[in-house]
């Protein structure tokens, strides 16, 4: 299949390897064409670690030439980047050629659907709660894959179409995904801002003088307790809607391949196994400016919307607005522009189940 990837970060370019090694064809579209200068003259695409592949991808001129051009699209870039890149890739979608957003965050796949909706576009859309695989660049042409996970958690807008985003998940990246009862399980099975919520603030003077730092062997029982605390906030929401997810300790023990044990002691044996990673250098990172206006704040919303208080997460937002010294909720584009703040938690659950 003509995959085309909209993003040409690390988890689009291991998606592209992936996708080429399993004999599909991968396009990847850099929004701003900086990342993707060397792939475009020709250059092969290599990938180390958990894929071993130097493979040939189709780089598109413009996004407009990357959708045109695909049977299935991908969104893979981070949360700040999903209205830009759907505003632009609206237009060009037609009937029927799904779209796949990977990872899902703070209900973005409803704001694609409203701009299908004004176009009277119908197309599956996707959601995974994470990414098929971890890793980061190596540079323009490269990169490392730490892990591709064994289990993923997938849905599909509207929840009609489950069986068909379903398969055709299984038919690219292989049997490893998860169906789960609707976009609101995907919105609440992205655990990176609350897991990078315990990692980047109890470690957030070693972002700030760019040490280099073990960020699974710095998960020490306090900051694993932390992030279960977070979860917990979590799993009442899920339970409120009576919507399976899962849990924190499934989601490192699965994604890493570590044995069951406390967030704190997985994160120690990744360490060991040399899957622990580095902690980000700069407090200009993702694991914040993506993850809390994008991940913390959805989670508060459910939490006031189901009368479950998510009192760490917004702590989290609060602590970290002071610590950076402007409001960090202001960066999410998306909430906004979809006006569910004031729905009931059946409305809520509808929407997320049908699209607009
Ligand atoms: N890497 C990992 O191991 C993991 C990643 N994730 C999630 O996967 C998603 C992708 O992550 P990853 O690939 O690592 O991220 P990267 O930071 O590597 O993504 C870079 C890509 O995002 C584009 N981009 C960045 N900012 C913007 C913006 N404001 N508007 C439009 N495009 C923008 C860049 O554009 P350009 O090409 O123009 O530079 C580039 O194509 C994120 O949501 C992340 O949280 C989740 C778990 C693990
Ligand atoms: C290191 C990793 C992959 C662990 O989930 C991570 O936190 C991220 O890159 O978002």
């Amino acid at each position: 299949m003509r995959v085309s990837i909209l993003g040409a970060g690390a988890i689009a370019y291991g998606l592209a390897t992936y996708l080429a090694e399993s004999g599909h064809s991968p396009t990847l579209w850099s929004p701003s064409g900086q990342r993707t200068r060397a792939l475009a003259t020709g250059e092969l695409l290599k990938a180390t670690g958990d894929i071993e592949a130097t493979v040939p991808v189709r780089i598109a001129k413009d996004c407009k030439d990357a959708v045109a051009n695909a049977d299935v699209v991908v969104i893979a870039l981070p949360a700040y980047g999903h209205k830009m890149v759907m505003d632009a890739a609206a237009p060009h979608l037609i009937d029927g050629i799904p779209v796949i957003i990977s990872s899902h965050s703070s209900f973005a796949a409803l704001y694609l659907s409203k701009l299908l909706a004004e176009r009277k576009v119908r197309l599956p859309i996707v959601v995974w709660g994470t990414t098929l695989l971890t890793g980061r660049q190596q540079g323009p042409t490269e990169i490392h894959v730490t892990t591709v996970r064994q289990r993923l958690d997938v849905a599909t807008v509207p929840f009609r179409s489950q069986e068909e985003g379903y398969g055709l998940c299984k038919a690219l990246f292989g049997d490893r995904f998860v169906k789960r009862d609707g976009m609101l399980a995907i919105a609440l099975s992205n655990l990176n801002p609350q897991n990078h919520l315990g990692i980047a603030l109890l470690n957030l003077t070693r972002m700030e003088k760019a040490e280099r730092w073990s960020q699974g062997g710095n998960v020490t029982p306090a900051v694993g307790r932390f992030i279960e605390a977070l979860d917990a906030e979590r799993l009442a929401i899920a339970a409120h809607f009576g919507i399976a997810v899962r849990t924190v300790k499934e989601h490192f023990s699965l994604s890493f391949h570590v044995p069951m044990g406390t967030v704190s002691e997985m994160n120690q044996e990744m360490d060991r196994q040399g899957r622990g990673g580095f902690g980000p250098t700069t407090i200009e990172s993702r694991y914040i400016l993506e993850d809390v206006p994008f991940g913390l704040l959805p989670t508060v919303l459910l939490g006031k919307t189901t009368g479950n208080p998510a009192t760490l997460h917004q702590s989290g937002i609060s602590i970290l607005s002071a610590a950076y010294g402007r409001d960090l909720k202001a960066d999410n584009d998306i909430l906004p522009a979809l006006g569910i703040d004031g729905l009931s938690d059946v409305d809520l659950a509808d929407l997320s189940r049908e699209g607009f």
